[in-house]
């Protein structure tokens, strides 16, 4: 066997350089057996980087053969990682006998001090010469085993790496979280605050296999990665899903379905807390597994539907989660081994995270300004007469107050006129009800022409109108009630001859706008008892 020339330092895995074995037997080999088996040529020269291990594995026993060629020994880290080995055992041997020999792993709190991101580290004096590191691992979680030997300077830049990248991450996710919190604080957006609970369960779930959490929360009991990690995968699914549902409006698209995904996804909750509360490590790993493969398939699915009927934000969460979807699949065939082991797939779920988060963050914001669109054409409606497009009565009003005050407080003049369309009835029964909305449009369609900008064209009931005026005094308000008498009858909307009648008023004594508008009203009664198609104005005075 070829052994690991420790003169040449480097970061690879050392998957391709060992040789190993799998237990068959019930009872755990000893060091001296696993060392017969090797000297027997039973162990088996691995063919990748990283060794895989699928779910309930048998204990691996492997052999590293090392040489130092100085002439005193060399100080090295072993590191294996990730974190969340069960159990492993390491043996550094120099002809048969043992030189160091140590245990770690979850299951051995006392020692289980990992180093968050890179996993076991243990500093071995490997002597000159040949020598061997048998190691032995038994744990229950499916995972691929990263092994390296570093010198310590290698080892405090990984330190310092690990740190920027994932500092970069967090700081990424919770910016976006105090911001969706920060919406959902000011606009009460449920999406926002769902979405940010979402982003602090994967945050929690990355912290923990990380080692994060253990290592400043509990470092005495590692047990918490291996039952966090699960709970918390599941979780995520969980808020994921829930966050999904809301967004999607499903309950309003796909009520059934709305209903079977919030069962499914509390049931999978409820298990798998029932499982680690029961240490019943096995069945939470297949449920966490299931769950999680199937969660990015139901998110797409969601979007997908939802998309088809017409919500257009469906097309973000589409977009978003394909990328979640694509790095937890990376991911996941990575841990597998199912896609050869390389540093960027096995941290794809954190890229594609990235990305995901990002997206999402822009559906939000769409369809938040979805939602401020609808609720501003939503007002204008409210406020516009919809045949004539003229301002309706309750806008008039609220526009009219300050008009009002402005003139009374300065002393300026305002007047109104009242427009009704002559003999309406007529028309509309000799000519037919959509022949009566085409001469309401072109009289209304004519008073905005000849209103001033400021001026407020109210639709004031069925074929009345009115002008608001300001600065406008009874002698100009008359001029331009002439011409729109006159423009009016030259109109002949549809060939039909049309007339109006008006009355003007201008502010005098009036003590509100309801009075200024009566005064009004009674110049356009006179009007159309002296015969219709004319004026009469009100002076200063009150005539
Ligand atoms: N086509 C149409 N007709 C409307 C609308 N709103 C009200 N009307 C009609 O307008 C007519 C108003 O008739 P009247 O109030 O009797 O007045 P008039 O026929 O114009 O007679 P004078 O005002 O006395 O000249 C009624 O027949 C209403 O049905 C509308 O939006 N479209």
């Amino acid at each position: 066997a070829t052994a690991i020339d420790l003169s040449q330092p480097s970061y690879n895995y050392l998957g391709k350089d060992l040789y190993y074995l799998l237990e068959t037997r019930p009872q755990p080999l000893t060091l001296a057996q696993a060392m017969q088996a090797q000297r027997q040529g039973q162990f088996m020269q691995h063919p990748s980087s990283v060794l895989h291990l699928g779910i309930n594995p048998p204990a691996h026993w492997v052999y590293l053969p090392l040489e130092n060629q100085q002439d005193r020994p060399v100080l090295r880290y072993l590191e294996v990682g990730p974190v969340w080995v069960d159990r492993f055992d390491a043996y550094l041997v120099e002809n048969q006998h043992v030189l160091f020999a140590s245990s770690a792993g979850d299951e051995l709190p006392q020692h289980a001090q990992p180093v968050p991101v890179q996993g076991y580290v243990m500093p071995l004096q490997i002597p000159p010469g040949r020598s061997a590191l048998f190691l032995r691992f038994e744990t229950i979680d499916t995972q691929p085993l990263m092994l390296r030997l570093l010198t310590s300077e290698q080892q405090q830049r990984l330190i310092l790496w690990n740190s920027y990248s994932h500092g970069g991450l967090y700081g990424f996710l919770l910016a976006l979280i105090a911001f969706n919190l920060m919406l959902f604080g000011g606009l009460r957006d449920r999406n926002s605050l769902n979405y940010s609970v979402f982003l602090a369960t994967f945050i929690a779930l990355n912290l923990t296999y990380t080692g994060h959490l253990n290592a400043w929360g509990w470092p005495e009991t590692a047990s918490i990665t291996h039952y966090g990690i699960v709970v918390l995968m599941v979780a995520m699914a969980w808020t994921g899903l829930h966050f999904a549902r809301h967004f999607l409006q499903l309950a309003q698209f796909y009520p059934r379905l709305n209903g079977l995904i919030k069962h499914y996804s509390n049931a999978c909750l409820l298990l798998v807390v029932a499982f680690a509360s029961f240490d019943m490590a096995l069945p939470a790993q297949y449920l966490t597994f299931a769950a999680l493969v199937a969660f990015p398939f139901i998110m797409m699915a969601l979007g997908a539907l939802c998309w088809r009927k017409g919500l257009l934000a469906a097309r973000y969460f589409l977009a978003a989660t394909t990328f979640g979807m694509l790095g937890t699949a990376i991911s996941n065939l990575t841990v597998m081994g199912v896609l050869p082991f390389t540093l960027l797939g096995y941290r794809a779920v954190e890229v594609g995270l990235l990305i995901e988060a990002t997206l999402l963050a822009l559906a939000l914001a769409y369809r938040m300004r979805q939602h401020q669109a609808a609720r501003l054409r939503a007002e204008e409606l409210a406020r516009t007469d919809p045949l004539t497009q003229l301002l309706n009565r309750r806008a008039f009003f609220e526009l009219s107050d300050r008009l009002w005050s402005t003139s009374i407080r300065n002393q300026r003049p305002l007047a109104v006129i009242l427009i009704d369309i002559d003999h309406f009835k007529r028309i509309n029964d000799e000519h037919g009800h959509a022949t009566g909305d085409l001469v309401l449009v072109a009289v209304s369609t004519l008073l905005q022409q000849l209103a001033r900008h400021g001026d407020l064209t109210v639709r004031w009931g069925g074929e009345e109108f009115l002008l608001l005026l300001p600065e406008t005094n009874a002698e100009q308000a008359c001029l331009l009630a002439e011409r729109l008498c006159v423009r009016i009858a030259q109109l002949k909307p549809s060939g039909i001859a049309v007339s109006a009648s008006l009355g003007v008023a201008q502010l005098g004594g009036e003590s509100n706008l309801d009075e200024l508008i009566n005064t009004a009203d009674e110049q356009l009664y006179r009007a159309k008892h002296a015969g219709r198609n004319q004026v009469v104005c009100a002076h200063a005075a009150g005539e």
